[in-house]
C-alpha cells in the first residue's frame, strides 16, 4: 500500500504559526476574532462550527456563533452579514455552507467587505484568484488544504493535474490557485465523458465531488499523488472521493478521509484570519 498523507505534522505547524501570531496581534492590542454565521439545518455544518469553537479557543482567537432560526429570510441574512462586516471588532466572517433550503450564499457573502470574508468566496476574492492575483486576496481555505499536502510530497509547479469538481469552495479556485502555482491543469466535472482517462495521465490528482468512491483504481496509475476533498456523510460516516483500498495499491501517496484535507481546512480558515487583519491593517497591500 502507497504511503497515507495524513494531515497531522502539516497541521501541528500551521497551528504553531497560528499561536506565533496570534500573540503578536495581542502585543499590538487585537483580540482576532472570527464570526461564524449558522444558517442552517444541516448537521454536519452545525459540528463544524463548534469544531471552529474549540479549535479557536485553543489558539486564542476569539469566536462569535450566530445562529439564525428557521423563519431567517434572505434579507435578514443579509443584514447581519453586513453588520457583522461593519462591527470593528470583528476581523472575518464564515458562513457555514452548506445554506438552508430559499437562502442563496453567494448574494450573503457578496455582502461582506472582501477583507473580511475569510471564506474567500465573495466575487471580489474569487476574480482577484482568478486573475492570478492571489497575494493580495483571500484564497478559500480547502484549496489550500488540498495544495498542502500535495506540495509536501512533491513540486506542484510544472506538473501536469488533474481536478475533478467545479464547485465554488473547491474545484474551481483550487483549479485556478494550480495555476498560479505553474502547474498545468486538466479541470474535470461530472459530465467529463470518460474520466480514467483523464485523471490516469496526470502527476497529481485532486478530487472534490462528494460522491464517495468515484475515483478507483482505473481512474490513476504507478507514481500519483492523490488529494481527497470529497465528504460523503450518507452511510453514517465520512467517506472521501477515494476508494483508498483500490487506489493505495497503485499510486505513490494519498490523503485520507478522515484525518486528511479537512483537519487542514480548519486551521487555513485560522491563517485566513490572519491575512484578513493584515488586509485591514495595511500590513499586507
Ligand atoms: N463556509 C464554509 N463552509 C464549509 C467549508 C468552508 O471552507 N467554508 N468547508 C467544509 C467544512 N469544513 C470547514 O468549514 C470542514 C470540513 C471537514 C473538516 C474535518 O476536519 N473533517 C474530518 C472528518 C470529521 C468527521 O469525522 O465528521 C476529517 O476529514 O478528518 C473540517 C472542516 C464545508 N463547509
Amino acid at each position: 500500500m502507497a504511503p497515507v498523507l495524513t494531515s497531522k505534522e502539516l497541521v501541528e505547524g500551521a497551528r504553531r504559526e497560528i499561536v506565533a501570531h496570534v500573540a503578536e496581534e495581542k502585543q499590538a492590542g487585537r483580540v482576532p476574532c472570527m464570526a461564524v454565521v449558522v444558517a442552517t439545518d444541516d448537521s454536519a455544518a452545525l459540528s463544524y462550527a463548534r469544531v471552529k469553537d474549540r479549535i479557536a479557543k485553543e489558539l486564542g482567537i476569539e469566536v462569535r456563533i450566530e445562529v439564525l432560526d428557521a423563519s431567517t429570510t434572505q434579507a435578514a441574512l443579509n443584514q447581519r452579514m453586513e453588520a457583522l462586516s461593519n462591527d470593528p471588532m470583528v476581523h472575518g466572517v464564515l458562513l457555514e455552507l452548506p445554506l438552508r433550503r430559499g437562502l442563496d450564499a453567494n448574494i450573503a457573502i457578496n455582502c461582506l467587505a472582501p477583507q473580511k470574508d475569510i471564506d474567500g468566496l465573495s466575487d471580489f476574492n474569487v476574480a482577484r484568484v482568478a486573475v492570478g492575483n492571489e497575494e493580495v486576496a483571500i484564497a478559500p481555505a480547502t484549496p489550500q488544504a488540498c495544495i498542502a499536502p500535495a506540495e509536501s510530497e512533491t513540486k506542484v509547479a510544472g506538473k501536469l493535474v488533474t481536478v475533478i469538481g467545479r464547485g465554488r469552495t473547491v474545484g474551481r479556485p483550487l483549479a485556478h490557485m494550480l495555476i498560479n502555482r505553474g502547474a498545468t491543469v486538466i479541470h474535470c466535472h461530472s459530465g467529463t465523458s470518460d474520466l480514467p482517462s483523464l485523471t490516469s495521465q496526470c502527476d497529481i490528482l485532486f478530487t472534490a465531488t462528494g460522491r464517495a468512491g468515484l475515483v478507483g483504481a482505473a481512474h490513476v496509475r504507478a507514481g500519483q499523488v492523490v488529494v481527497d476533498a470529497g465528504t460523503d456523510y450518507s452511510s453514517g460516516k465520512v467517506l472521501g472521493d477515494v476508494d483508498a483500498e483500490a487506489v493505495g495499491h497503485v499510486v505513490k501517496a494519498y490523503t485520507p478521509v478522515p484525518g486528511g484535507v479537512g483537519p487542514l481546512t480548519t486551521v487555513f480558515l485560522f491563517k485566513n484570519l490572519l491575512k484578513a487583519i493584515a488586509l485591514q491593517t495595511g500590513s499586507e497591500q
